[in-house]
């Protein structure tokens, strides 16, 4: 009787160096593919699609059909989690999510996190459909934002640039913000453990804006929440894999990986590689960390990155990614490029 080999994403996550890096990328499924763009036109509104449990399985293969990821991520948004706490959202075109602020401890109560789950059940259904969908070499990944993200979010009212209401916040009635923290800390564990218990087989928690904290504030907003989701998971799913993506934390990457027990860590684009080998692939596998403008770019300069990237991390435990996601203006051929280059070593 022949074993079925273990598929290549989840050998890299359980720290094999494995003969090829398995990768897939953050929003590979998204504005730049046509056939999303159409799927999308369909749904209705962005919320629409992802709440339509067929569209947002169909949007999560698309990638996979052009490009073959060894990963497929839930196609699902890190702000759905407001949305199903009751916090008015909407996303503009060409504005991004707008949400009604919610900025003092007297304002959790418009907040309900009783029934998160009657909202986010299609995607529930979505991750279901998709274990059974996809490939059988292909890992399916489920994901969350971390608190502090999400938080930043729903207390900014919208993609912020200073941070200054959260940080008030933050900084002037530490007690009332860490209320909204629990809130968050709670709903993420009851999302992802849902998604696991459909069929995800690892979780990756974005992260985005942990890199505008002060250290100690990282230790109490990123790394404590984080930490606390971690073991949340693992009381229930001991061996689920858990990818953190702590974005522009620079050195505390390392306590972010002692402290929270993630399984692996995923780069931005500004992490240096060969510090990363030295600290952080000694003690985790790491993902990353193609600048997303150089899949804009593609050519040479492209396919040289890649080439380095992966000379850099091979010697450990490596999943080939980007340091951040995929932008709407990116050539689909450029994707097609890099999953050739990846697979074979050489540019279509
Ligand atoms: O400007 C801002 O601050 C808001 C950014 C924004 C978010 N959702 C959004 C938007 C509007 C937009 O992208 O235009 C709204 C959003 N989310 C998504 C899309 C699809 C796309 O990018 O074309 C879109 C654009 C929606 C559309 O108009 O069709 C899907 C999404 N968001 C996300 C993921 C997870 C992943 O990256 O793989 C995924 C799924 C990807 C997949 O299935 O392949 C996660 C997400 N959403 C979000 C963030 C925060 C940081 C950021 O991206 O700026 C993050 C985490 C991150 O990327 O680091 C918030």
């Amino acid at each position: 009787m022949t074993t079925t080999p273990a598929k290549l994403m989840l050998r890299a996550l359980s720290g094999e160096i494995t003969e090829r890096p398995p990768f897939w990328l953050m929003r590979q499924a998204g504005r730049y593919l046509p056939e999303y763009r159409a799927t999308r036109a369909q749904a209705g509104n962005f919320l629409d699609l992802c709440y339509n449990p067929r569209l947002a399985e169909e949007v999560t293969l698309q990638p996979l059909r052009r490009y073959g990821m060894d990963a497929a991520i839930l196609f699902a948004d890190i702000l759905l989690i407001p949305d199903a706490l009751g916090q008015p959202l909407d996303y503009l075109e060409g504005e991004g999510p707008v949400l009604d602020p919610v900025r003092s401890a007297g304002e959790l109560s418009k907040l309900n996190p009783e029934n998160i789950h009657k909202t986010l059940e299609p995607v529930y259904e979505t991750v279901s459909r998709l274990s059974s969908s996809i490939p059988s070499d292909c890992t399916l990944i489920g994901f969350a934002g971390a608190p502090w993200t999400v938080a930043t979010y729903m207390v900014e009212g919208r993609g912020s640039k200073d941070y200054v209401n959260i940080k008030k916040w933050m900084y002037g009635d530490p007690a009332g913000f860490s209320a909204l923290m629990d809130i968050l800390v709670e709903a993420t564990i009851a999302y992802l453990l849902k998604q696991v218990e459909a069929g995800a087989e690892v979780v990756q928690i974005f992260d985005t804006w942990a890199g505008v904290l002060p250290d100690d504030e990282f230790r109490k907003w990123v790394l404590g929440p984080t930490k606390r989701i971690v073991e949340g998971l693992r009381h229930h799913h001991p061996d689920l894999p858990v990818i953190g993506f702590p974005k522009g934390v620079g050195g505390n990457i390392i306590d972010f990986v002692e402290e929270t027990g993630v399984t692996a860590v995923s780069l931005d684009t500004g992490t240096p590689l060969d510090w990363a080998a030295r600290n952080v692939q000694t003690r985790v596998p790491v993902q990353g960390n193609l600048d997303p403008i150089l899949l804009v770019q593609g050519g040479a300069a492209m396919e040289n990155r890649i080439a380095e990237i992966i000379n850099r991390l091979k010697s450990a435990p490596f999943i080939f990614n980007l340091g951040h996601g995929i932008i709407p203006q990116t050539p689909p051929e450029h994707v097609g490029a890099l999953s050739q280059l990846i697979r074979d070593g050489s540019p279509s």
